[in-house]
């Protein structure tokens, strides 16, 4: 997968330089290409915001750096058609399924907005060649679109096959598609089986794996229905076997 940030804040970008991402990017599964929007600027200043049409606090991102540098980083016709994702507070919610689909993706560029936003224009514009989503991580606003690239970027990449070494892991993540549509994951525990006197619940230790699945889904249904009962509202009646609707 090839991914494309442009940012005004590339350094911020160095934390996928770490980890799985970072040894991904250096085995070459994931193409990461920084891009400091500065460079399509060409006044002494390197201006890249400018104040609002029609009044209002703040300023806003100014259209034709954007529109430049999108031109100049999709010209490469060889990498196919990229899909750009504007990470905003006002977009469709980002969610472990979104996650799922934008793995497959060939070529994502993701777009980091500063100030009030970027100008409308350059999602309209850049609609005319590309797929455009406009993806929120959450109900709050940040100072910037870097923060949420590097969620949505992070989400996306331990998808990608050879990023995470346990490839098991997944199935059993929070939301995953399938047995974990809409769950939250319960509790999990490790070495000592007692520590300051509080015990791993013994079924964990008993051997008997179908007892343990089914006791791990009890605590996913029971820490849903804790935490988020609005997954739980959504959840299909018809995934709930009769021992799920007991929980
Ligand atoms: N939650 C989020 N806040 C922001 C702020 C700006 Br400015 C750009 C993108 C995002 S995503």
């Amino acid at each position: 997968m090839r991914i494309d940030i442009i940012t005004i804040f590339p350094d911020y970008f160095t934390p996928l330089d770490l980890s799985l991402i970072g040894k991904a990017r250096r085995s070459g599964l994931i193409d990461v290409r920084l891009h400091d929007l500065r460079r399509w600027t060409y006044d002494r200043h390197h201006t890249v915001d400018d104040t609002p049409y029609g009044g209002g606090p703040g300023m806003v991102m100014k259209p034709e750096p954007w529109g430049e540098a999108l031109d100049e980083i999709t010209a490469d016709a060889d990498a196919g058609t990229p899909r750009l994702i504007l990470p905003t507070p006002s977009g469709l919610p980002f969610t472990q399924q979104d996650a799922v689909r934008l793995a497959k993706e060939p070529w994502l560029i993701f777009a980091c907005g500063r100030y009030e936003g970027i100008d409308a224009r350059v999602a309209v514009d850049a609609a005319q060649r590309m797929p455009v989503e406009e993806l929120s991580i959450g109900d709050y606003v940040l100072n910037g679109g870097e923060v949420a690239t590097l969620v949505i970027v992070e989400a996306i990449s331990r998808l990608l096959p050879g990023v995470l070494g346990n490839v098991e892991s997944i199935t059993q993540d929070s939301f995953a598609p399938g047995t974990m549509d809409n769950l939250v994951e319960g509790p999990v525990y490790t070495k000592p089986p007692v520590w300051r006197g509080h015990e791993v619940p013994p079924i964990l230790l008993s051997g008997h794996h179908a007892a343990i699945d089914r006791w791990r889904r009890d605590e996913a249904l029971r820490k849903t229905a804790r935490n988020r009962p609005d997954l739980i509202r959504r959840l299909d009646p018809e995934s709930l076997d009769k021992r799920d609707r007991e929980v």
